[in-house]
């Protein structure tokens, strides 16, 4: 399908600008380029990628998700991710929480496993309608291979600012050869006319080590350091919108910027349209510890001794164990109150 054409972002709501760092310039190793980039990820967290390459893939993977979100509720339901923690599968609007009080997200989603994508048609940790398997071959497993590809580029470049020994960060994530929580996820939020400032999706820290974020509409707002207003991040077409997660950021002893983030609805004229996004969550391997890699690096050690306390660098989980935490506690079925809100908290603890 054509790309649509949509109603302009308006230009009077609070907008944080971003770095656009140029994804062709990273991959021939341009060193001013890596020093943006570097810069973007440290200081707010979040920056836009152009020339990432994969806007077939992109506009494929949206059209997949149209034809999954069609489906009879029942269908859908039939590949409900549950209430275990696992993030594989469809979520339905209202299933999790967006605060403390126990309000309910207004978005559904469709997440698949990249091992399931990379296994196909073998299922490697779960099964999906027949809307999604339709187009594995065709959209779902290029785009999570050309995500993959992004992500370790940019890994590599983070390794390397980060004075640790090569291939020490690739080794916790696609190098470790086993399954992880890396999945794609297109996700709806149906115009519903609901007041600007409510949350479709509460206010969090990515769980993961990467985010590459697609979307067309107005939406996510980003709550920089030290700013006490949420500030709209613009889409730009063709560019992707990349963030760090709470795994980078406690591997890196907080050096790298893990931001909170929520989405409300478009605003402006954009408010009377369904918003569509798309994300590839790049993680750890699933027994990978998460700590801050002091032993490593004499930067990250650093970094540790410096850190003013408000993040745990050694959590005592492992990536899998942060991960469903997060996921299992954001879920409405499992509340018993605002400790269950407290309990799916990542490295925004204390923050928000
Ligand atoms: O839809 C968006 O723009 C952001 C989604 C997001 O933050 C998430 O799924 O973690
Ligand atoms: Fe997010």
């Amino acid at each position: 399908m054509p790309v649509p054409t949509f109603p302009p972002f308006p230009d009077n709501v609070p907008t944080h600008p971003l770095l656009v760092i140029d994804y062709n310039l990273l991959k021939s190793g341009d060193v001013k380029e890596k020093e943006r980039l570097w810069t973007a990820a440290t200081e707010l967290g979040f920056w836009y990628l152009k020339n990432h390459g994969a806007d077939e893939e992109v506009n494929g993977m949206f059209d997949m998700g149209a034809e999954t979100m069609a489906l009879p509720m029942e269908e859908k339901m039939k590949f409900e991710q549950g209430d275990g923690g696992i993030s594989f599968g469809y979520k339905a609007k209202g299933a999790s929480a967006v605060d403390a009080e126990g309000n309910p997200d207004t978005v559904e989603w469709m997440n698949v496993s990249k091992d399931d994508a990379l296994s196909y048609p073998k299922p490697a940790r779960r099964t999906y309608p027949h809307t999604v398997n339709a187009r594995m071959k065709s959209t779902i497993t290029p785009f999570v291979q050309k995500s993959v590809d992004i992500n370790d580029t940019i890994l590599a470049i983070f390794n390397e600012k980060l004075e640790l020994p090569e291939g020490a960060l690739d080794k916790l994530h696609t190098g470790s050869g086993e399954f992880s929580g890396c999945e794609t996820r297109v996700i709806r939020n149906p115009a519903a006319g609901l007041a600007a400032d409510r949350m479709a999706i509460g206010a969090h820290t990515d769980f993961g080590s990467l985010s590459f974020l697609h979307n067309r509409l107005g939406g996510l707002q980003v709550l920089p350091p030290g700013v006490e207003e949420w500030q709209y991040v613009k889409p730009l077409p063709g560019h992707a919108i990349c963030n760090i997660g709470d795994a980078l950021s406690v591997m890196s002893g907080g050096i790298l910027r893990s931001n909170i983030h929520r989405v409300v609805p478009p605003p402006g004229e954009q408010s009377t349209l369904d918003r569509w996004s798309l994300v590839f969550f790049f993680r750890p391997g699933n027994s990978v510890l998460l700590r801050a890699l002091t032993d490593q690096s004499p930067v990250i050690a650093d970094a540790v001794n410096a850190a003013d306390g408000s993040i745990d660098f050694n959590p005592g989980e492992t990536a899998e164990e942060w991960f469903v935490r997060r996921v299992k506690y954001q879920r409405l079925n499992n509340r018993k109150g605002p400790e269950t809100w407290m309990a799916s908290r990542g490295t925004e603890k204390g923050r928000v």
